[in-house]
């Protein structure tokens, strides 16, 4: 297996007055495999969302470096790293963030359509088949007020898979969701995964966790454990016992 991510001795610091600065990454090493499905668990504030968003380049480590297929990408400029998150990598957040004034495919299709030398025929009918995928075609002309929690974050998924994505990052993509909810999202993201997207989620939920292939815990800012779990099976493996696991994991 070859990396895609590879964070290298990440700290992230900020200012926080009074010459007081708050480290919230602490050292960090984490590589990523491509394919790999990947959680992060870890009490609030030990720095998950962090961790997330700075090995996604959304943030910039304030030393060390992060490494996207071999590639430092710590020192790109703004414009670069947006091209890079366009075109490779996809996010799926609690807080869905949709647009208002556009229709649920026009949603999905937006990230396709401010690349350029996009044929918009193309996206749409890109669009339709992951609206099909996930189950909610139906709704393709609807607002975002016709549709419920479960269902926008499926319109977030097929917009985050829009541009084809090598990864997909995830912060509490399900953290608004019901249990039934967050079961269908977990096997969409499941499928995502067996198709071959490398997924890199945080979530407070075991249940969550249960169906990703290795969990890392994190405290304080630091990685202090991880658990391989292999990748879920839900015909051979039961995700009760997998979540039952994470959770004497943890308190132990
Ligand atoms: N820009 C910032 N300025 C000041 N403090 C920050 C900033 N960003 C994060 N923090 C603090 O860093 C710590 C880690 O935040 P982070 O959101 O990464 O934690 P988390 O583990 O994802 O928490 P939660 O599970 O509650 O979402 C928290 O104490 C947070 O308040």
């Amino acid at each position: 297996m070859s990396t895609i991510l590879e964070g290298i001795s990440m700290n992230k610091n900020v200012e926080l007055g009074d010459n007081h600065e708050l480290r919230i990454l602490k050292d960090i090493n984490l590589e990523i495999e491509e394919g790999e499905f990947v959680s992060i668990m870890g009490p609030s504030g030990s720095g998950k969302s962090t961790l997330l968003y700075n090995m996604s380049g959304m943030d910039r480590v304030s030393s060390g470096s992060v490494k996207f297929r071999g590639s430092d990408i710590t020192s790109l400029s703004e414009e670069k790293m947006a091209q890079l998150r366009l075109k490779h990598m996809g996010f799926i957040f609690q807080d869905i963030n949709l647009l208002k004034n556009l229709s649920l495919i026009d949603n999905v299709m937006f990230p396709a359509l401010i690349s350029k030398d996009v044929e918009k025929n193309k996206v749409n009918q890109k669009a339709k088949k992951l609206l099909k995928m996930t189950g909610i075609d139906k709704l393709a002309d609807h607002n975002i007020t016709q549709g419920s929690g479960g269902q926008l974050q499926r319109i977030a998924i097929c917009r985050a898979l829009i541009n084809n994505p090598d990864i997909i990052f995830g912060d509490e993509p399900t953290g608004a969701l019901d249990s039934e909810s967050t079961e269908d999202i977990m096997s969409i993201l499941a499928e995502i995964n067996r198709r071959g997207t490398t997924i890199l989620l945080v979530t407070h939920d075991a249940k969550v966790a249960a169906k990703t292939e290795r969990v890392l815990y994190m405290v304080d800012g630091s990685i202090v454990a991880q658990k391989i779990m292999g990748k879920y099976d839900p015909q051979k493996q039961d995700s009760k016992k997998r979540e039952e696991s994470i959770l004497n994991w943890i308190v132990h």
